[in-house]
């Protein structure tokens, strides 16, 4: 099992209720998308099943466990299997490239390699092999604040993959980068969850590359869970509703892309059902 979340909520400190009534089961090497409109709750609810933010009602089991029935010990070990990628990565700007990617494996390491790795590069062959998939090969020895946006979101990714975890929990995680390079990095993620058999979780603010990527979409508004469905079954008129209190368009990445871009949403639905079949 990936995770299984029943009539979850969150309210957060502040008293805002940014999850409620969620009951979702997503099963071991399942790839699911969660889109939804800004405010939705998608970062909310990924921090839940990442364990950085506990429900306030309703149950969540994570790869098999209750995280929160967890002795201290066992839930560090049980976070060592999810991994998550951030929207902003959170690496330390002088770290060097090599060593945010061996950060991936620490919560893996005994504590003597993982304290080694920070001073000396103890897996250069691992970490080479993980950024030549986003095309970063060659900034291997870079310090990261000397990286772009882009780059180092697809370092956040690179890292996740290294760690290889179970549960792969993203958050946005092309959102820094253009067109092509957000398809190529979905399709990576897309391909280690078929490789390893780990669950991917992703929340995603382009519509047509969750609906080119991921079998199963879950359309989340106001903290709720508006529709769960094979991408197959999901509709325009759904898609538009979803969406609704911010206009007619879609958020699509094709649109950045495609010369001409259009303000019809007829026109915008094609463009969204363009190629979404790969991958799935
Ligand atoms: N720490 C917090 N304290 C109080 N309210 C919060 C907190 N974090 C998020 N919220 C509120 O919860 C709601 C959901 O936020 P969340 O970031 O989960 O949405 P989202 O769907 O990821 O949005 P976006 O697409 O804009 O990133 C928002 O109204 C937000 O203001």
């Amino acid at each position: 099992m990936g995770f299984e979340l029943e009539s979850a909520g969150l309210t957060h400190g502040n008293g805002f209720r940014a999850l409620q009534r969620v009951s979702l089961r997503v099963g071991r090497g399942e790839r699911v998308a969660v889109i939804g409109p800004s405010g939705a709750g998608k970062t909310s609810l990924i921090r839940l099943l990442g364990t950085a933010l506990r429900p306030t009602e309703g149950r969540l089991d994570v790869l098999g466990a209750n995280p929160w029935r967890l002795s201290a010990g066992a839930l560090r070990r049980l976070r060592a299997r999810i991994g998550t990628i951030h929207q902003s990565p959170p690496i330390p700007p002088r770290l060097r490239v090599v060593t945010a990617i061996h950060a991936g494996r620490l919560g893996r390491w005994p504590a003597w390699k993982g304290l080694l790795s920070l001073l000396y590069p103890v897996d250069v062959a691992g970490a080479h092999a993980a950024l030549a998939r986003f095309d970063l090969a060659d900034r291997l020895f870079e310090r990261c604040d000397r990286l772009s946006g882009g780059q180092l979101q697809r370092v956040g990714i690179a890292r996740v993959l290294y760690q290889q975890p179970d549960l792969i929990l993203a958050d946005e995680p092309v959102s820094a980068l253009d067109p092509a390079l957000a398809d190529a990095a979905l399709g990576e993620l897309v391909a280690e969850s078929a490789r390893s058999g780990a669950s991917l979780f992703a929340s995603l603010h382009a519509v047509d590359l969750a609906l080119k990527w991921f079998p199963r979409i879950i359309g989340l508004r106001g903290g709720e869970v508006v529709f769960d469905l094979p991408t197959a079954r999901l509709t325009d008129s759904m898609l538009h509703e979803l969406y609704a209190a911010e206009g007619a368009m879609l958020p699509v990445q094709a649109r950045d892309a495609a010369a001409g871009a259009t303000t019809d949403p007829e026109a915008d639905a094609k463009v969204i059902r363009l190629d979404t079949s790969r991958g799935r």
